[in-house]
């Protein structure tokens, strides 16, 4: 198959919804059908790594108190704190992979996006909807990575998330994650689309 060109529009792309909707996925799919157009923003945070992740591919695993200094210096984009972890994407790991051509890929949730909504950042925002709360909890639950009490604290998140996302103008584009392939192929879509489209 040819390469598909990488799209025009090159800003940033940030990808929300609520944990176990099925991002990660959609974003996995997205690199591996083009590993060259992409480049994840790799966030910092304080929890521990999830069996099976790595250091600076899943996440930048810095102390409590690292991540203090960080943010003190005015080094986030958007940071947030959720449990007792902080969460947080850093400005030079942006600005790295855009100076490289990278289209930067960035998942965030709604505290985040209201940040860079705030900050301006020029952005393109797409929310990932889960066809029912049900669902979305029978993904979480499915997947077997989380403890039920951090279960229970991301369904009652994922409220807020959804309200949010009714809140016009926030959101580029909203896609329900149904059926993978419909919801890969609309976010592809919306990717690709011409710079005076999205
Ligand atoms: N369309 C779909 N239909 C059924 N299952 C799905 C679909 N999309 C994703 N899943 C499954 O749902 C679970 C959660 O997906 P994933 O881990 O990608 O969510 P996430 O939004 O990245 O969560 P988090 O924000 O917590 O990282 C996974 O087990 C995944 O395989």
């Amino acid at each position: 198959m040819a390469p598909v060109p990488p799209p025009s529009n090159k800003r940033p792309l940030v990808i929300s919804g609520p944990s176990g909707v099925g991002k990660g996925t959609l974003i996995k799919k997205l690199f591996n059908d083009h590993p060259d157009t992409f480049a994840f923003s790799v966030s910092h945070t304080t929890r521990l790594p999830r069996d099976g992740e790595r250091d600076g591919v899943d996440y930048h695993y810095v102390s409590k108190e690292a991540f203090a200094d960080l943010k003190a210096k005015n080094g986030f984009v958007e940071s947030a704190q959720f449990g007792s972890n902080f969460y947080g994407t850093s400005k030079a790991t942006i600005e790295e992979q855009t100076a490289k051509g990278k289209v930067v890929v960035l998942d965030i949730e709604m505290e985040g996006v209201k940040q860079m909504r705030a900050s301006g950042f020029p952005a393109r925002f797409v929310f990932i909807a889960p066809p029912s709360e049900k669902e979305l909890e029978r993904r979480l639950r499915g997947r077997n990575t989380d403890k039920e009490e951090d279960i229970l604290k991301r369904l009652a998140q994922a409220k807020n998330e959804l309200e949010y996302s009714n809140t016009p103008g926030v959101h580029d584009k909203i896609i329900v994650n149904r059926d993978l392939e419909v919801a890969y192929n609309e976010l592809k879509d919306f990717v690709y689309a011409p710079v005076d489209q999205s």
